[in-house]
């Protein structure tokens, strides 16, 4: 046990105070967004493409800026529920306290949108410090000033070395069957996947087919696809859980599943029920596995002006083209492509989704049909599965496999699939954090320095505990986004803000991580630095944190 250092003395109320902040954080983005929109608005009240674009710096800083506003609004619903079930203890007490001083205090001085660029609510988004100061009410300012401090970030971390072996660092806020799904998952982990995932990575190797299988076996694949349709039909909750749990032990495994999610997502949103019926029992038993086709050698964000075209040509669709970055093609079974059948149409109404069935490939032979080849694009990280760059000659879908039968229709289609794909990565995002405090926290504890361990310097605890505070906020962000899908509403705004921020955290995580490995984080036998490649991903794929932030802001400039 570790000595339990003292605590700054605790607020009053912390559910009342938390909930008054949040509240007031709340005010401050609504200002933020009114001054914002006054600069991107054209003359008749629209959003302007060139100001807003001119006005990036600003508009994603108000995009990060709201997003941490949610994040404190959510922790003010966190300490609340558990308060309500009588579960909120010290670890939550400090988990909420220093999470809300510190959002709070980024909110009203900078908030790093990444290493070199903060946005700060006066020269970024014109508030004077004057002006500032009424945003700042008693309860925000008694949260940063009792919220993160040395004592408490002290007091956190004895508590997480406390609790070690616990699945989370303090409670995640959910009911015992996710935790129970949580367990069986971590279980599976610990005994068939962290141990090995360096070494598939250091050898560049696929992830076995055999953990595939017994994946399958666990359900992984058919977590929230319909019972009807095969699956298991748990909610999106779930998906974050298992895909949280799979991720901590090897990115590569928590993310076999992001493929079938989006697949199953294109197909159950968009898919006839003849399509619905083929494919998803399938998929959801992992009896074939899907990938992704979208993106193109010039097109990534600008997915509407993608060129790759399909011709119909009697009863079936050829393709031509050229794709790129496509993960786990070779062991792919259908690969979603969205392709060009319009080329009259130059933007998105031009595109449709078709569901392109081929036979699984090896590495000796990685493309075994007419009409489609690749070679594979060497990455830093994120392994396991390969990435290829593919080129499609005159391939042949059958007409059949049209997504839903309609044509122009499948950039609409994939849009649909956005907001679960990113709950998906904000908890892989999640997961990989994790790892990174889980294997920063057991060197800090092992390796000695000036005759102490290092967790005993405060600099290497402090590193720790904002680790475990921020993978609490973008855990419940992630969770309240999952919560809103469940129950049928939009929640793009909030996947998009649980995406932006999960993948910075994870970054984060990874690299303090490693600097808490010193020399040995830079060593490729330590999981650590397989950790900082795998983290580095997030924030590119599944909308760029630049696009993600566009998104964001784009939305909330128009509500206002
Ligand atoms: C490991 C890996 C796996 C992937 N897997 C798949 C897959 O399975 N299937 C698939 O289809 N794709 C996949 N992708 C592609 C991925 O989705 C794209 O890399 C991503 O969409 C970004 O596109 P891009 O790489 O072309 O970057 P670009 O679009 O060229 O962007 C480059 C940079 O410029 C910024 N930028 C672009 N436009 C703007 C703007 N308007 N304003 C401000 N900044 C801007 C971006 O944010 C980014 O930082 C994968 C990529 C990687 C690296």
């Amino acid at each position: 046990m570790s000595a339990s250092p003292a605590l700054t003395p605790a607020p009053q109320d912390l559910v009342t105070l938390s909930r008054d902040a949040a509240e007031g954080a709340k005010k401050l983005v609504a200002e933020a967004t009114r001054r914002v929109r006054a600069r991107v608005l054209s003359s008749d009240g629209k959003l302007d493409a060139a100001k807003l674009e001119a006005e990036q710096h600003a508009a994603h800083g108000l995009a990060w800026l709201a997003t941490y506003g949610e994040a404190v609004r959510e922790l003010a619903h966190y300490a609340a529920n558990l308060q309500e079930a009588g579960r909120l203890g010290e670890t939550e007490t400090l988990l909420v306290r220093i999470g809300m001083g510190e959002y709070l205090d980024q909110m009203f001085g900078g908030i790093p949108m990444s290493q070199g660029e903060m946005v700060r609510p006066t020269s970024s988004l014109g508030l004077s410090g004057r002006e500032l100061a009424q945003f700042r009410t008693s309860a925000i300012e008694a949260m940063i000033a009792e919220g993160n401090t040395p004592e408490n970030r002290a007091a956190l971390v004895a508590r997480i070395r406390d609790g070690g072996g616990s699945a989370t660092v303090g409670d995640s806020g959910l009911d015992e069957d996710m935790e129970a799904i949580r367990s069986e998952m971590r279980r599976f982990g610990k005994a068939e996947v962290v141990e090995k995932a360096q070494e598939w990575h250091r050898e560049n190797a696929y992830i076995p087919m055999e953990i595939i299988e017994k994946m399958a076996e666990l359900g992984v694949f058919g977590l929230t696809i319909p019972e009807e349709y095969g699956g298991m039909g748990l909610p999106k909750i779930s998906m974050c859980v298992v895909s949280e749990e799979l991720s901590r032990a090897y990115i590569g495994v928590g993310s076999l599943g992001t493929r079938t999610e989006i697949a199953a997502e294109l197909i159950l949103c968009g898919g006839t029920e003849e399509q619905k019926q083929r494919f998803l029992p399938k998929l959801a038993s992992g009896e074939i596995l899907p990938t992704a086709v979208f993106t193109e050698p010039n097109t990534g964000s600008d997915l509407a002006s993608l060129r790759t075209k399909a011709v119909k040509d009697g009863d079936a669709w050829k393709i031509s083209g050229n794709k790129t970055w496509i993960t786990h093609p070779v062991r792919a079974d259908i690969m979603t492509v969205l392709v060009r059948t319009k080329p009259e149409e130059k933007g998105h109404r031009g595109l449709s989704m078709l569901i392109a069935e081929k036979p699984r490939g090896t590495d000796a032979d990685p493309f075994p049909v007419n009409g489609l080849s690749g070679g594979e694009i060497e990455v830093l990280g994120y392994r396991g599965m390969k990435e290829y760059e593919l080129a499609f000659e005159n391939f042949e879908v059958p007409a059949s496999n049209l997504l839903g039968e309609v044509e122009g229709k499948g950039f609409a289609q994939l849009m649909q699939t956005f907001e679960s794909a990113r709950i998906q990565t904000a908890a892989r995002a999640i997961g990989v954090a994790q790892s990174a405090l889980d294997v920063g926290l057991r060197y800090a504890e092992e390796r000695v320095q000036f005759g102490k361990a290092l967790v005993n310097f405060p600099r290497v605890a402090d590193k720790l505990a904002m680790m475990a505070v921020e993978i609490n906020i973008a855990r419940q962000l992630t969770y309240f986004s999952a919560r809103e899908k469940d129950e049928g509403k939009r929640c793009d705004l909030e996947a998009g803000m649980a995406k932006l921020l999960g993948a910075r955290v994870a970054w984060a995580a990874a690299d303090n991580a490693l600097q808490i490995h010193g020399g040995n984080g830079f060593a490729l036998e330590y999981t650590v630095s397989r950790i900082l490649c795998d983290a580095r991903i997030l924030s590119i794929f599944e909308g760029a944190a630049e696009i993600q932030a566009q998104v964001i802001a784009r939305r909330l400039l128009e509500a206002a």
